[in-house]
């Protein structure tokens, strides 16, 4: 009898707003695809969030971002993984992926957050979860302790550089922080008048 050794993929997913997408998703991103046989990545609309731009948009400037890493076998926009709830994200990725390991990707202002999100216990069943530091946040171990006590498998991540930057600053700032947002996605957002300046939009008289 012959043995074959069969390893386990490792799949990260890593599901964003992407409203727009900056460096700190691309570090994100960059940094996941030397750690993972597998990087799988979307835009989402969060429950939590409202007027946010059309999805469609969202996810083309995700596209962009992610084919300018020049990674396309190991990180790809996976559009049909996109849904407000990770649970039911995670339940597509066990379909597409039946032998697979997940790692669930958050930034660490989600931390606290995420025990209270749609059926987070499945969530957490499904996938380990990976918090990578953000810049205004503070992250300990310490602060891990109410995900592992609900019985989630948790890590911090090492990431490739950090990004003091967030999507609402840039939405707001026409954007002010241009040098944030890779080249490719300020040449959309151009292209598409997407966060106009306040001072250049008509006021209705
Ligand atoms: N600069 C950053 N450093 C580390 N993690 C980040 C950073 N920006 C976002 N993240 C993480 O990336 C994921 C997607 O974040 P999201 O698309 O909401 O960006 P955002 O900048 O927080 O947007 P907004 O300001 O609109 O809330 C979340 O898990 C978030 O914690
Ligand atoms: O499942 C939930 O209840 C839930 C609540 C808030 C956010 N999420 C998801 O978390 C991911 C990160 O959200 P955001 O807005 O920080 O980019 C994104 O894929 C959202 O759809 C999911």
């Amino acid at each position: 009898m012959t043995i074959r050794s069969v390893r386990t993929t490792h799949v990260a997913l890593f599901g964003t707003s992407a409203d727009p997408p900056h460096n700190g998703h691309r570090s994100i991103v960059a940094t996941l695809g030397h750690q993972f046989d597998y990087v799988a990545v979307w835009a989402s609309d969060n429950p939590w969030k409202r007027d946010q731009s059309p999805i469609a948009m969202r996810m083309d400037m995700l596209e962009l971002a992610i084919a300018d890493l020049h990674t396309p076998g190991t990180i790809q926009l996976h559009r049909e993984l996109s849904h407000p709830y990770t649970a039911v994200t995670l339940e597509r990725a066990r379909r597409l992926w039946p032998q697979a390991e997940f790692t669930f990707v958050i930034g660490a202002d989600l931390v606290k957050q995420l025990p209270n999100w749609h059926r987070s216990a499945d969530v957490i069943q499904w996938a380990n979860i990976l918090v990578f530091p953000r810049p205004g946040y503070d992250l300990q171990d310490t602060d891990l302790t109410e995900l592992r006590s609900h019985g989630a498998q948790v890590a911090i991540a090492t990431p490739l550089s950090q990004h003091h930057i967030s999507s609402s600053t840039l939405r707001q700032g026409c954007p002010e922080q241009p040098d944030e947002i890779p080249t490719v996605v300020q040449a959309y957002i151009h292209q598409n008048n997407l966060y106009p300046c306040p001072e250049n939009t008509p006021t209705t008289p």
